[in-house]
């Protein structure tokens, strides 16, 4: 059985990597990606300068998941177009992504117009969800913002580019989404970014568990996955089908992934899961999705992405 994929006419080994944000923030950490099961990586999102972030603690990882408020805490888009150009040059068959991210439609611009001097080759991801930088609205619930940037990025960014999401919760929202996205020449969407602002409670201590915005973030996990699928699967019922999907959120055993490519997903990441178990997770999961496949026939995943049944 193969669990190769293809994203923007790139064909990856594997279609499992990271999620934006977690393990990726640095050289080391994005060697390590490289080195394991993973067919690819996805960097921190990037921004024009490079950021300190939130006061810690801003992570806490729970039993069913995980809360964030990380801020955006960064090395910069130049630190990573240097690393990953230069991993690129070591292995020139594989595909990376970038994630970048800018505070107004005039710095997406200049982050893009960074990618393309940079000579990358490889897929952009254009952040529209971070939940956490206080003060800034999540881009991705501003559909007429979404409109104008896309609008704006597509008349001078050429290369292949994705968009991250966050979770929509509103069958009116999914169609306004999908309106707008299927307007633009996306390689992909990639649904969800964590459930933003929510807060989890240490009753012990009486007390929240993440220090910035007293105790509010953005959750991840087991939590997330049934509004993971929903996003995923409803964009996939919406977008033209040159616009792929990329599922993330609730992703930790080959099931998830099973699960998430069946709503529709070409790709999946991950993200809570990753965190708590290291690269190593890349092995268990490819070894457990191809188990799940060979238990029902598949062979390749186009045998069952977005073949959900509905009960008539
Ligand atoms: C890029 C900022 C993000 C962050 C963050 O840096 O706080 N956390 C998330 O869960 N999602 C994000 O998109």
């Amino acid at each position: 059985v193969s669990t190769a994929t293809n994203i923007a006419q790139k064909k990856f080994d594997n279609c499992i990597m990271n999620a934006s944000g977690v393990w990726c923030s640095d050289e080391n950490e994005l060697t390590e990606l490289d080195r394991s099961e993973a067919s690819s990586f996805v960097t921190k999102s990037g921004t024009l300068q490079p950021r300190k972030g939130n006061p810690q603690p801003r992570y806490f990882p729970t039993s069913l998941g995980s809360i964030n408020s990380m801020g955006l805490p960064n090395q910069g888009l130049d630190y990573y177009l240097e690393v990953v150009n230069r991993l690129q040059q070591r292995k020139p068959h594989k595909n990376y992504f970038v994630s970048c991210t800018g505070f107004n439609v005039q710095e997406d611009i200049s982050l893009l117009k960074k990618v393309a001097v940079s000579g990358f080759t490889g897929v952009v991801e254009l952040n529209l969800s971070c939940p956490n930088v206080p003060g800034k609205p999540q881009t991705g619930y501003d559909f007429e913002t979404v409109d104008n940037i896309l609008k704006t990025v597509f008349k001078s960014y050429k290369g292949p580019l994705g968009v991250k999401l966050p979770p929509y919760f509103d069958i009116v929202h999914f169609n306004q989404m999908a309106q707008i996205l299927n307007k633009y020449p996306l390689a992909y969407v990639n649904s969800v970014n964590s459930i933003g602002n929510g807060l989890y409670i240490d009753d012990t201590q009486e007390q929240v568990v993440i220090k910035p915005k007293n105790g509010f973030g953005g959750i991840g996990g087991d939590y997330i996955k049934p509004t993971a699928l929903a996003n995923v699967h409803a964009f996939y019922q919406r977008l033209n089908p040159d616009i792929q999907i990329i599922g993330t959120g609730g992703i930790k055993n080959g099931r998830d992934i099973f699960e998430h490519i069946l709503c529709g997903a070409s790709m999946v990441q991950v993200g809570t899961a990753l965190m708590k178990e290291g690269p190593d997770i890349f092995a268990r999961l490819t070894r457990e999705l191809k188990a799940i496949m060979r238990d029902k026939g598949y062979e390749k995943i186009a045998d069952f992405k977005g073949k959900l049944q509905y009960i008539e």
